[in-house]
């Protein structure tokens, strides 16, 4: 029988907080089809400035895995996240557009200001490769799962929000996932205790600067 890794017990252990990130009420009221444009709009003008600063920490992962993984799979698969960030940024741009949202004249909101200031304090050389995979993992598999809820069978979400759950909630984008979460499941076998637990509080913080930023979207 295969043993369960590391995540999937942080999963379980913090059901409730990674539950209340995954199951908040703004993707709720995407779920049901009742969110409100302006929530809306304000989620897509502000994703946009954060995945602006989530590229170059992805770019950060990248260095710290071509320089302390051992395995060749895990820059490919984070290059392969980078490649789809590129059509991401020109997406949140066409989306934007057809919001009548002026992407320039977008000011980050507190909740991304920290969020942002988080991922600036994991690009720094003194975090090492297993807590900012962690992290990067973290952060996809949160979109995923929300997103995920919204395409499924029975969800009311309205057709013009159709495309932008699919963008995560895809079955391309939830294997993606999986791959990072077994990336790190297998750097946590090989970690020092310390490192663990500095792994655990990063993933932890995450899901809870991702209720932040739904929040902060929904008016909060
Ligand atoms: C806040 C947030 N978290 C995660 C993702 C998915 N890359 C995102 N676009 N924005």
């Amino acid at each position: 029988m295969q043993e369960i890794g590391k995540t999937e017990i942080w999963l379980r252990k913090h059901c409730p907080v990674y539950n209340s990130a995954t199951k908040h009420p703004f993707i709720l009221s995407i779920r049901d089809g009742t969110v409100e444009s302006h929530s809306f709009k304000t989620w897509l003008a502000q994703d946009y400035l954060f995945v602006r600063e989530f590229v170059p920490f992805v770019a950060s992962v990248l260095i710290k895995a071509c320089k302390e993984s051992d395995v060749s799979d895990d820059v490919e698969v984070i290059l392969g996240g980078i490649a789809s960030l590129n059509d991401e940024l020109s997406w949140f741009k066409k989306e934007a557009k057809k919001w009548d949202i002026q992407l320039s004249e977008v000011v980050p909101q507190k909740e991304n200001k920290d969020y942002c200031r988080l991922l600036g304090g994991l690009m720094s050389s003194d975090v090492g490769y297993t807590v900012a995979l962690t992290a990067f993992w973290a952060i996809e598999v949160v979109y995923q799962e929300s997103f995920a809820s919204c395409v499924e069978e029975g969800s009311k979400t309205p057709v013009e929000l159709k495309e932008t759950c699919e963008r995560w909630g895809n079955e391309g984008f939830g294997q993606y996932c999986q791959s990072l979460q077994k990336m790190v499941d297998r750097r946590l076998l090989k970690a020092s205790d310390e490192e663990v637990k500095k792994a655990e509080v990063v993933f932890l913080s995450i899901v809870e600067h991702e209720v932040e930023f739904w929040n902060m979207s929904s008016g909060n």
